[in-house]
């Protein structure tokens, strides 16, 4: 098959760079053209791993290439694939301006029949609107299909060859059942909806895991003030089969491209329709809440007052294995630190360089290390569970610090780690492994 992809982020790139591992031809597109340049010196322009070899090793194969071109790259095509942001507005709602950009280009590009789909995450109804806007501009046969996307961020490339199902929405059953071909040698779990149900189940999908962890990190909250541990509670309950342990691991809340966006999107879909989504809406605010309770762990032991003090932040990016910084806990948490008069000092292994650009200087002490990061700091916020992090000395780094106080906001450290330091240790709901500040448990009511 040709294909052409628009859009070279996250899920272009890896689409893209994988159907041409299928055998396809493919075409990415972007109109950002330091991206392409990048691409066509055989540059990836985000950290994800595998992708680089992968792309290397189709590039020399002759299948896949990279433009700035979106009309030469359309010609001929028999399936274009748009995967270009969708952004949120301020007030929640999906920009949509980049989606009807590309619908205008394609319609204006198309030579004969071929199938549009839409990767992007959309609200529903727009893979309509995507139609209507094509039709409207060309009389070139075509026909739209809905192709939501699923991979996660630093497991991209095996979420997309080992996907845990392919969802196709489409009114044209011969298109559906191309677009399945396409993928049936990825996955036998391949569902054909209507449109509309393949927009909503990808917004349905992001909310419900956005939802395990805010319910975790309630629970996780709880368990702080009665003595009991979220790491054990979370456990347990994974086991039940209808539960499942996924996306049960608390901390300081979901970060991100997606699940903050995309959370505040399917409220305002609902709005719409005259739908209060109070679930949801409580999801957003205990995660904005759980940001914020890593400041409140810093107060309680310095006594409320902050300013002054020297904080190290290690980890930036919103998860580990990836250098994507969009609405990364660690923003909210610096900012705070920021207006409380704290000197902050900042160390990532991969997402320093995107984290800087969106955050400004600000006075943070930007750091190549993460001990130089942590040395003369009155305490130590770990924010990412980088791999590096979890095998930190921390007698060294005890040694390293002024005062030997960490925050663990990833449930990193544990027990044993601990065993033998000073330091006054917090996690996330796992009262039992306080240290150096004792907070008595409260006697029970019932
Ligand atoms: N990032 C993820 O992990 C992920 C996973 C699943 C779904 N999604 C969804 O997929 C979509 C894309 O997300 P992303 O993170 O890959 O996007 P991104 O913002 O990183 O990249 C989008 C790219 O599209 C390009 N673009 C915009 N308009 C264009 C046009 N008319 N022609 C050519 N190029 C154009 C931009 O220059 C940019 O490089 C979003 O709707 C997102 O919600 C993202
Ligand atoms: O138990 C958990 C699991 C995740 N997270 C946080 O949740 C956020 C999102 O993590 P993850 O889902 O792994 O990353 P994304 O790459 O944002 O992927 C999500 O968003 C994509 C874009 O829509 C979807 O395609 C994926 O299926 C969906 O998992 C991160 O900040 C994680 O730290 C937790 O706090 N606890």
């Amino acid at each position: 098959m040709n294909i052409t992809v628009i859009g070279t982020g996250y899920v272009g790139l890896v689409s893209g760079i994988c159907y041409a591992e299928l055998g396809h031809t493919v075409v990415c597109v972007d109109k950002d053209s330091s991206k392409i340049t990048a691409l066509r010196s055989g540059l990836i322009p985000i950290y994800e791993p595998g992708l680089e070899e992968l792309s290397a090793r189709n590039t020399a194969a002759g299948r896949l290439r990279f433009t700035g071109d979106l009309k030469e790259a359309v010609r001929g095509t028999d399936l274009v694939v748009i995967a270009v942001g969708t952004p949120p507005l301020p007030s929640g709602e999906a920009d949509l301006s980049y989606i009807d950009g590309a619908a205008d280009e394609i319609a204006d590009a198309l030579d004969g029949y071929a199938i549009v789909a839409v990767k992007s995450t959309v609200p529903v109804g727009t893979n309509e609107r995507v139609r209507d806007r094509i039709r409207s501009r060309t009389d070139m046969p075509f026909d739209s299909v809905s192709l939501p996307e699923f991979l996660r961020e630093g497991s991209a490339v095996r979420d997309t060859l080992k996907p845990d199902r392919i969802v196709i929405g489409s009114d044209s059953r011969a298109a559906a059942e191309k677009v399945a071909q396409l993928h049936k040698p990825l996955t036998d779990r391949i569902m054909i909806t209507d449109i509309r149900s393949a927009e909503m189940l990808k917004y349905a999908s992001n909310a419900f895991l956005a939802t395990k962890i805010s319910f975790i990190n309630e629970i996780a909250n709880i368990c702080e003030k009665v003595g009991a541990d979220v790491t054990q509670v979370a456990e347990g309950m994974g086991y039940d089969r209808r539960i499942g342990p996924a996306f049960l691991k608390a901390g300081i809340g979901y970060g991100g491209s997606c699940f903050p966006k995309d959370t505040r999107a399917l409220i305002q879909i609902a709005g719409h329709v005259e739908y209060d989504f109070k679930l949801l809406s409580s999801v957003v605010e205990v995660n904005r809440d759980q940001r914020l309770r890593m400041v409140q762990k810093l107060e309680t032991i310095f006594g409320g007052d902050l300013s002054g003090k020297t904080v190290a932040v290690w980890g930036l990016a919103f998860k580990p294995e990836t250098d994507d910084v969009r609405e990364a806990p660690a923003l909210e948490i610096m900012r705070n630190l920021i207006a409380r008069g704290v000197k902050v000092k900042a160390y990532d292994p991969i997402a320093l360089p995107n984290f800087r650009g969106l955050f400004g200087e600000s006075g943070v002490v930007w750091c190549d290390h993460a001990m130089e990061a942590a040395a003369g700091a009155d305490a130590l916020c770990l924010l990412t569970e980088w791999e590096e992090f979890a095998r930190a000395d921390l007698q060294q780094l005890q040694s390293t610090m002024k005062q030997p106080v960490l925050i663990d906001g990833r449930n990193v450290f544990k027990e044993e780690d601990l065993a033998g330091t000073e330091f006054v240790y917090y996690s996330i709901g796992r009262p039992s492994l306080n240290q150096g500040v004792r907070e008595e448990m409260p006697v029970l009511q019932f």
